[in-house]
């Protein structure tokens, strides 16, 4: 995978505040990235670094083989950022704003009115104030703003707040096609849920430092979490072998029971319940989501 973004033992810090400690990883290119962290854990301040904004204190960013804060423009012409809260001239019309930004990313204008159906804002929108907008309809300005000029690396901060679920569902399918272009799009988000099977790899900050970096399925395989298989016994039937064997069930009433079980152990015990299959009326198997693996490496790290 061709690399787009590198930062090697990155640290910035402000006043008295390490905002972001000795943190490195790489971007690839068509890599979906999910920035994962807490309120202040550094995530804006690792995007800023990315964009050029500011410098880190130690260590080094590499941005399309530049160093994107040394004041070289082709290389944050080819960023694309949408900043945590967008802020507009509200006395603009969206197709003015996007003009705006076009001028000052030197680029053309003729790429307006399809970028304008592309992020699903309607043609009559687009010549309304923009302080007529919707937070929502804000929002997809904001992400045509980003794709103003065909963007190589999309860093996008909180992009979904404020966005219905049938919106963000539309804005994951962009982020689905520009991936398929060969984008590299880091997205910052709490949302952990809606970035299962979206982004490609997940990096986790706490408090200035990086403490995962993986697939999900790396984080699973690392975390070790286990799995919690739910069943239910069909009416009338004997309870499946695998609920009398050495697995502690939970019972939980009306032929239900629940058990968590570490991953080596999964397939042999799914294979005994599952033997008589007439004897199960329903049958789940939940792997640890996101959000079990993002409390894991938090409590990880807070070990002394
Ligand atoms: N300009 C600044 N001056 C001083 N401290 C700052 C500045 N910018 C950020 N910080 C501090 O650096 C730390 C990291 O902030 P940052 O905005 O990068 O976090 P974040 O992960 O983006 O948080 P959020 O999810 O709330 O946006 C916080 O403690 C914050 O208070």
């Amino acid at each position: 995978m061709t690399e787009t973004v590198s930062l090697s033992a990155v640290g910035k810090r402000y006043g008295k505040v390490d905002a972001v400690r000795d943190v490195s990883f790489t971007l690839g290119a068509g890599e979906t990235i999910a920035l994962v962290g807490h309120n202040g854990a550094g995530k804006t301040t690792l995007i800023k670094m990315m964009l050029g904004l500011i410098r880190p204190t130690t260590g080094t960013v590499n941005v399309l083989g530049e160093d994107p804060s040394s004041g070289d423009f082709a290389v944050r012409r080819r960023l694309g950022y949408l900043p945590e809260s967008v802020s507009f001239h509200m006395a603009l019309t969206g197709r003015e704003t996007l003009s705006f930004y076009a001028r000052l990313k030197h680029v053309d204008e003729a790429e307006i009115p399809g970028l304008f159906e592309r992020v699903g804002l309607a043609p009559l929108a687009a010549d309304r104030p923009v302080r007529t907008y919707s937070k929502g309809m804000r929002q997809r300005l904001g992400l045509a703003q980003a794709l103003l000029g065909k963007p190589r690396i999309l860093l996008l901060d909180e992009p979904t707040s404020g966005l219905d679920p049938a919106l963000r569902r539309s804005f994951y399918d962009l982020i689905a096609e520009l991936r398929d272009k060969g984008t590299t799009v880091l997205l910052s988000s709490h949302a952990l849920t809606e970035l299962e099977g979206r982004a490609d790899r997940v990096v986790i900050v706490n408090d200035g430092v990086k403490i995962a970096d993986g697939t999900l399925d790396d984080l699973r395989r690392i975390a070790r979490l286990p799995t919690r298989i739910s069943l239910k016994v069909a009416e009338g039937t004997e309870k499946p072998q695998g609920i009398n064997g050495a697995t502690p069930w939970r019972n939980l009433g009306d032929g239900a029971f629940e058990t968590d079980v570490a991953p080596e152990e999964k397939i042999a015990l799914l294979r005994k319940v599952t033997a008589t299959p007439t004897a199960l009326s329903t049958l789940s198997v939940a792997e640890p989501t996101l959000d079990d693996l993002y409390a894991h490496f938090l409590r990880g790290q807070q070990r002394p």
